[in-house]
């Protein structure tokens, strides 16, 4: 029980400098970026608002890298086709925000976008068991989602694990994101504790050193981790 999972780093540009995002994303991606990670949030289901369709296309215009676009909205349904025809690549909706989430994987499916399911710090491992046979990613959120830069929750990394069971037993090639106050202090541990998707914000955008550099500094610090079942 220890299949392993290719590591992706997903820089999230919510800390990015938006004035210069098309220079930013071309520096991740020179970085090594594996994923440009997009937080779409609307002022209701979290307590801040970013951006919506149009940035994800003017993204989707200046790199190849796949788009993994986490809609922190309220019932996201409502805008999966506006997100799937800008070139998001993965949807990932909220447990938390949708009534009817089954059919709201379903519609990502159909769209031709891989389906990801997040979670808050308080919901439970067991609100993704039903749904876990049925998508691409489940993304652990490791801060309440809304804002960067926040610290890492620690109990996050047993709920890693828990899920990254789960996931074992249900659906093994199914990946595993973890997002919120991840550096090189602690980017080994949440791949100890099952992620294999690593979104990274304030330690690739707002640190002294350039993007390039921050990138190639978390790159050193997972080299070889693996996940530890325990
Ligand atoms: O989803 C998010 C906040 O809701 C951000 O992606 C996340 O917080 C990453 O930023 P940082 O690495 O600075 O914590």
């Amino acid at each position: 029980m220890n299949s392993s999972r290719p590591i992706q780093i997903a820089p999230s540009i919510l800390t990015a400098d938006f004035g210069h995002l098309a220079d930013q994303i071309r520096q991740a991606e020179e970085g090594g970026a594996d994923v440009i990670h997009l937080d779409v949030m609307d002022g209701i289901f979290v307590p801040n608002i970013s951006f919506g369709p149009l940035v994800v296309r003017a993204v989707r215009e200046v790199t190849r890298l796949p788009l993994d676009v986490h809609l922190m909205i309220q019932d996201p349904e409502r805008y999966l086709a506006a997100f799937a025809e800008a070139g998001a690549d993965n949807l990932t909706v909220h447990v938390e925000a949708c009534t009817h989430l089954h059919r709201t994987v379903q519609q990502i499916t159909e769209l031709g976008c891989r389906a990801g399911v997040a979670l808050n710090p308080a919901t439970s491992v067991e609100a993704v068991r039903e749904i876990l046979p049925f998508v691409d990613m489940i993304l652990v959120m490791s801060v309440n989602p809304g804002f960067g830069a926040q610290r890492f929750i620690e109990t996050s990394m047993n709920k890693l694990q828990r899920v990254r069971r789960l996931q074992e037993e249900l659906n093994p090639l199914c990946a595993l994101e973890v997002d919120g106050g991840i550096g090189t202090h602690n980017i080994a541990d949440v791949i100890r504790s099952g992620a294999n998707v690593i979104v990274v914000g304030s330690s690739v955008f707002n640190q002294e050193g350039s993007i390039q550099e921050n990138l190639a500094a978390l790159r050193q610090a997972s080299r070889g981790a693996l996940w530890q079942a325990v």
